[in-house]
């Protein structure tokens, strides 16, 4: 299934079979996409300092699973959550609550005032995971990410994205200006058409496609209909 492709509403399909037909729980999901993420990037980093930036939708869920994880193998981890956590719902807010129960550091952002301490952060980091937008992503790139895409782009620190870099819808590509330029993208399940755009090489650097635990027929059956 290396070669596959997904758009977002076949990548949405296939999660949604797999929770509805399948019974695979949604959170089970999550936490594969997360654990096999932190292990990639142990590979690449095996100690040092991680930050990692959470936005208000599951790619920040996974997120808090690859922090959980990252902190678990020994790193010094700093999430950063760069929306209110009262918008978290479902396995995002679940592991939301695990992460700052299990007393990981966490900084609440809250723009403009947390930017110089945000920057600071990022400074001080060996590696940043970019979990702020996924392929739930649609438009023009909204505040606070836009100023934090900036941000994280200027400081140049090796950055793996979750998914997507953030910026990138996963159907049409890069949104100019406000796109992370990332070390490795962790694409989860398949790869998708915006990632492989001309205009998103310059974002996407090394591209590893993850597995989930889905069944292949899943797949198949999406790739059918
Ligand atoms: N069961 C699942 O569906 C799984 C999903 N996974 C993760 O979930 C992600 C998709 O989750 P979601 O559908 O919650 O989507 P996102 O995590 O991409 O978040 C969508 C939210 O981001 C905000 N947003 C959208 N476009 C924006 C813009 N242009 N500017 C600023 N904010 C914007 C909106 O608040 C929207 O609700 C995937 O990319 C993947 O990382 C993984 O956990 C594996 C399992
Ligand atoms: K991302």
């Amino acid at each position: 299934m290396g070669s596959t492709v997904l758009t977002r509403s076949q990548a949405r399909a296939v999660d949604d079979i797999a929770i509805r037909e399948y019974g695979i729980p949604g959170i089970v999901l999550m936490e594969n996409a997360g654990r096999g993420i932190a292990e990639l990037l142990l590979k690449e980093s095996p100690t040092g300092r991680v930050t990692v930036l959470c936005g208000p939708g599951n790619n920040g869920g996974d997120g808090f699973v690859i922090a959980r994880h990252l902190a678990i193998a020994g790193l010094e981890v700093m999430v950063i959550i760069c929306t209110d956590p009262k918008n978290y719902h479902g396995d995002a807010a679940t592991n939301s609550q695990i992460i700052q129960k299990a007393g990981l550091p966490v900084l609440q952002l809250s723009m403009p005032e947390n930017l110089d301490r945000l920057i600071s952060e990022l400074q001080n980091s060996d590696w940043i995971v970019d979990a702020m937008l996924g392929s739930g992503t649609q438009g023009a790139i909204r505040e606070p990410y836009l100023t934090i895409i900036n941000a994280v782009n200027g400081i140049g620190k090796p950055v793996l994205a979750v998914d997507v870099p953030s910026g990138v819808d996963c159907d049409q590509g890069p949104t100019p200006d406000a796109t992370i330029q990332a070390r490795i993208t962790a694409t989860l399940v398949a790869a998708k058409p915006g990632l492989l755009t001309l205009e998103a090489e310059e974002y996407v650097g090394r591209l590893e496609v993850l597995g989930i635990g889905l069944p292949n027929i899943i797949l198949t059956q999406i790739l059918k209909s």
